[in-house]
């Protein structure tokens, strides 16, 4: 009697982990002008990929895109493996508190008329007053601005402060995904540094993935885990940020570089602030 076949083992597989947002051959168009073609990249859950490009070669597209501003022409933008592309307006809106966005121009993103707190609370389902406000304070705490300066308007406030305000509106939905489009660039060096430290902090907390533009390499250098370079509108380079930033492959990417006003404004504050504490009183 010839014994039974024991059936062949499959090798244990690795499940296959879905990227948090994973965008395939983008197409983007304004009338006949293409501004995005054949566009790829994907944000694994709790990573930061920094999109750079100069002055219109699409990454403002790209985050309209993602957020249902434009309409797409081509390819797939799937977030957590759904192709939002194919949802219709409700169901978009539905899926909205799961991407955020903080703009360049904290000034412009804040209604004048309403105080920060309201701003802040916006992004909140209804709930009782006390618990909207108290849920404002923490997260203000958190970013570092005086929860008791909720009441005033945004021209009270400096540059700086009003992008970390930005920040927590953003967050307070319990985003999955923040698009940050030139978050930082109109800020001055120094706190640039200080709200690129902020959003990295966040990030390790709260497990959240950026989607990070700007047309500064240096920028995300220290941020991103993952750099993809597009030029009028399509991908020149990607790889990981460290490769991508010392050793550029593609001649535009050496040009973004060596236009970068300081090569790592987080390393050179860092600097600055150990010179200052080791100068002699
Ligand atoms: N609403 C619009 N209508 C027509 N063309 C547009 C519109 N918005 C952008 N474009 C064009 O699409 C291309 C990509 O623009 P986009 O703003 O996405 O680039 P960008 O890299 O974000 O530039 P910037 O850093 O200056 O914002 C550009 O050629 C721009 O002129």
């Amino acid at each position: 009697m010839t014994p039974p076949t024991t059936p062949p083992t499959t090798p244990p597989t690795t499940p296959p982990t879905t990227p948090l947002l994973d965008i395939a051959n983008l197409d983007v168009s304004y009338g006949a002008a293409p501004a995005l073609t054949d566009v790829s990249l994907t944000v694994p859950s709790g990573t930061t990929v920094g999109l750079v490009g100069e002055s219109g070669s699409g990454k403002t597209t790209l985050g309209k895109a993602v957020l249902g501003l434009v309409p797409v022409s081509g390819g797939t933008i799937r977030l957590a493996g759904r192709d939002i592309t194919q949802l219709g307006p409700k169901r978009r809106r539905a899926l909205s508190g799961r991407v955020q966005v903080v703009f360049q121009n904290p000034y412009l993103s804040f209604n004048p008329r309403r105080t920060i707190g309201q701003a802040v609370a916006e992004t909140l389902p209804p709930a009782p007053r006390a618990e909207t406000r108290a849920r404002v304070a923490a997260m203000l705490d958190r970013v570092g601005v005086d929860p008791d300066a909720a009441a005033r308007y945004p021209a009270q406030f400096s540059g700086g402060q009003l992008q970390r305000i930005a920040v927590a509106r953003a967050l307070m939905p319990e985003p999955d995904l923040v698009i940050c489009d030139e978050a930082v660039s109109a800020l001055d060096l120094s706190v640039q540094a200080h709200v690129l430290n902020l959003l990295a902090d966040l990030r390790a907390e709260r497990g959240l993935s950026y989607l990070f533009i700007t047309h500064d390499l240096a920028v995300v250098r220290h941020l991103a885990d993952h750099v993809v370079v597009l030029r009028a509108g399509r991908v020149v380079e990607a790889g990981p940020a460290d490769e991508v930033s010392s050793r550029p492959s593609h001649p535009y990417t050496r040009a973004l570089l060596a236009a970068a006003p300081v090569p790592d404004p987080v390393e050179q504050a860092r600097r600055r602030a150990e010179r200052l504490q080791t100068r002699p009183l």
